[in-house]
């Protein structure tokens, strides 16, 4: 049967063994529940495998030592070995598979094929025309050209109906004329723009005989196919280095003037006739499906950065000893302290509560995506309303966890070598792309306040926010009753929730009735309307949790995630409580019972702590932190990792001669005096 956890290996550091040895569960079947499948894990596996075997892949050293320019280029070199390996390392129409190769051969930082894949490919499938297909999708697929999303201008990413960008209908030539009449309107941020790509669609106002229909999508030609040179009318560049993310180019550009034919507006749903008769789409949002696309599947990546810096984190925190818990004892790994516990295991069981709500997003958008094909948009307020809500929970929330996993490492986890600093910096890029979080919170709510005031008028109302229609207990029966059940505990998120959305809606209805105009009204009662829309997507996260550990059959598997979600529920639960103090919903011994839950939790985590991490099957090439090692081997591959640094070249650098022998020559020449 072999050891239940599959990272075990001969010669590694015997504390990290130790821990592995104290599996309850084997780490690869939990891997089929958090990739969805064993099928799904064991490609993970096999690919990584592949990968290992192709020199060409392995990064040429340490992505921190490299230049901006480096990891432009080191990006692009794999990803032309890549093309020639493709078709034999992954099946190239499973996303997750490519994902994976991805972030194995190549990491966060991106690529020059990141937007391709991620927004042009999807807006091209989703909104253009068969024929339009023919002449792009085809093409994109294959790889014969590369495109990416333009968007965000510089005056303009949240409101979209803003844009600045105009594409005037000319009747006359039957073309578009796209134009950046100001500064502020030059597209900016649009990934791989900078210098990669040569093609993208462009997000800009319709004009229709001086008539403005808001944002539409064009297909524009950047670049000449065979020298990349810009075309005429075109200015585009890089925007510079960012936080993090710095092997994208994110870029800007300039149209001036340039004139496209009308066929390159993507026209599936929505048309501009010759005449210029305008034939709206059947949904007024469904250009907006590149977005919902990737939000959808944020969740997963945000687990998988959030799961990235834990599996870091807590290997180190196995083999880290510092201090005494008994002083007549040797020192402790600094994973029996009970504040390293309670530092770093909620937030696992965060990455997994992420992981499974983002696959039931995911099927939902799939479903979605399948009726927008035929016209049918019934699904896609609740989608939309579901997606800005976890999008803006789940980056906030794994900032957090990210930037205590770095905090639980001490000061090695504020070196590059723990790389946790770059996980950080890509995973934080997801508070603001895809629709700043505070804008999404507030999408989120104007779907909540319209099913409050369905309620309030007495209508059922039923899905996502069917909780608001059913009956409420005054008081928490957590604690309350012999039978231990979640359900006493989803029961509480949904008091507190519920409270919350009628709490905003009440306030905004009080100002309304007062003669506030609406959007003064709203903006009054925003910071309560945000309220809303966390308390409610937490409750789904949790929701999403307990339905996965319900469906589980094997029993180690079953139980050991049980463990995780009593610890998520109690946590949760504690750092929402005093909502439901305010109207007494909970009271102070029901929350000294929780607290001792959590803390009971953290000591029913520890034995499998290393293991919860490692069925997140990640490879040292992917981690690519010293500190997260499989092996545990942390200190001796510190020092090599430093020989890197390119100031070690020289035992003295030029600067010594340069600027710092003089100082210190004139200090002495001053003291003598
Ligand atoms: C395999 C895939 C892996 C994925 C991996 C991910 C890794 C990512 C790496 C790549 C890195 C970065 C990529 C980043 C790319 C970008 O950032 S692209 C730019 C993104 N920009 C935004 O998100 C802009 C945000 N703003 C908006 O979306 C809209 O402006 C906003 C929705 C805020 C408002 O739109 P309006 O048109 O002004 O609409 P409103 O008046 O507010 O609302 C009117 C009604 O419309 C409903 N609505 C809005 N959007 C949708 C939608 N998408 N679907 C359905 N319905 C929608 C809204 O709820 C209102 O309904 P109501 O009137 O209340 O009933
Ligand atoms: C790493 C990265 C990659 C990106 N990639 C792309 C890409 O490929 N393509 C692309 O087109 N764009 C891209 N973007 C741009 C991104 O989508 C936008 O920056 C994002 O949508 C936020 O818009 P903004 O910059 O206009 O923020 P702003 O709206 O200016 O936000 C500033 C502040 O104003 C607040 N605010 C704004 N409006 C409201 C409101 N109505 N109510 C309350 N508060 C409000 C916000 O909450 C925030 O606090 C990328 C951005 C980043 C960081």
């Amino acid at each position: 049967m072999g050891n239940l956890n599959k990272e075990i290996r001969d010669g590694d550091h015997p504390d990290i063994t130790e821990e592995r040895l104290k599996s309850t569960f084997d780490t690869h079947k939990m891997a089929a529940q958090i990739y969805n499948s064993q099928r799904a894990a064991d490609r993970r596996n096999e690919i990584t495998s592949a990968v290992l075997k192709i020199p060409e892949l392995q990064d040429i050293k340490p992505l921190p030592f490299l230049s901006r320019e480096e990891k432009v280029e080191e990006a692009a070199r794999k990803i032309g070995i890549l093309s020639e390996h493709l078709y034999d390392l992954v099946n190239v129409n499973d996303g997750a598979e490519l994902y994976h190769l991805n972030n194995v051969v190549i990491g966060g930082e991106g690529n020059p094929l990141a937007l391709h894949g991620v927004m042009f490919i999807p807006v091209l499938q989703a909104q253009a025309t068969d024929e339009q297909k023919k002449k792009w999708l085809y093409r994109a697929m294959k790889r014969e050209i590369i495109g990416t999303y333009a968007q965000t201008e510089m005056g303009h990413g949240s409101n979209l109906r803003k844009l600045e960008t105009t594409a005037t209908y000319d009747k006359a030539t039957e073309e578009f004329v796209l134009n950046s009449p100001t500064t502020t309107s030059m597209k900016w941020w649009p990934g791989n723009l900078g210098k990669s790509t040569n093609y993208a669609v462009v997000v800009a106002t319709l004009i229709i005989n001086e008539k403005d229909y808001g944002p539409h999508s064009f297909m524009v030609q950047l670049r000449d196919e065979n020298t990349h040179k810009p075309l005429p009318n075109i200015e585009v560049g890089d925007i510079g280095p960012k936080m993090a993310y710095n092997a994208t180019d994110n870029g800007f550009l300039k149209l001036n003037h340039l004139r496209i034919p009308r066929t390159n507006m993507l026209m599936k749903h929505v048309k501009v006739e010759k005449d210029g008769t305008y034939i709206k789409p059947p949904h007024a949002k469904m250009s907006y499906s590149a977005m919902v696309h990737v939000r959808a599947h944020m969740n997963n990546t945000m687990a998988y950065f959030l799961a990235s810096s834990l599996t870091i984190a807590v290997r180190y925190s196995s083999i880290r000893r510092q201090g005494h818990i008994n002083p007549k004892e040797p020192e402790v790994k600094v994973l029996e302290y009970q504040t390293q516990q309670h530092r770093l295991f909620p937030h696992i069981a965060r990455a997994y509560a992420f992981s499974f709500a983002g696959a039931e997003t995911v099927r939902l958008y799939e479903k979605v995506k399948k009726d927008m094909e035929s016209g049918e948009t019934e699904l896609m307020a609740d989608l939309h309303a579901l997606t800005s809500g976890l999008k803006s929970v789940v980056t906030y929330l794994t900032m957090q966890g990210i930037e205590q996993a770095r905090q639980s490492c001490g000061g090695h986890g504020y070196s590059m070598a723990s790389y946790i600093s770059e996980i950080y910096g890509i995973a934080i890029g997801g508070c603001t792309y895809e629709g700043e979080n505070m804008v999404m919170l507030l999408q989120l709510a104007r779907y909540l306040m319209k099913a409050a005031k369905a309620v309030k008028e007495g209508k059922k109302v039923e899905g996502l926010v069917g909780y608001l229609s059913a009956p409420d207990n005054r008081h928490s029966l957590i604690d309350r009753t012999p039978e231990k059940s979640y359900d006493t505990y989803l029961k509480t998120f949904e008091h507190i929730a519920r409270q919350q959305i009628f709490r905003a809606f009440d306030k905004l209805e009080k100002m309304l009735t007062s003669g506030l105009p609406h959007s003064e009204a709203w903006n009054k009662c925003s910071v309560e309307l945000t309220r809303a829309s966390r308390l409610h997507t937490r409750l789904f996260i949790a929701q999403a949790f307990a339905r996965r550990v319900h469906d589980v059959v094997d029993f180690h598997i079953k139980e050991a995630l049980d463990d995780l979600l009593h610890l998520h529920l109690n946590y949760e639960l504690l750092d929402v409580a005093s909502y439901a103090l305010e109207d007494g919903h909970l009271c102070g011994e029901q929350m000294n019972f929780i607290r001792s839950e959590l803390y009971r939790s953290l000591g029913k985590i520890r034995p499998n702590a290393v293991s919860y991490v490692d069925a997140w099957e990640l490879s040292d090439m992917e981690l690519r932190s010293v500190l997260g090692r499989r092996d545990g081997h942390v200190y001796e591959n510190l020092y090599k990792w430093a020989q890197n640094s390119s100031l070690n070249r020289t035992d003295v650098l030029p600067v010594f001669e340069k600027y710092l022998k003089p100082l210190m020559m004139s200090a002495r020449k001053n003291s003598k005096l």
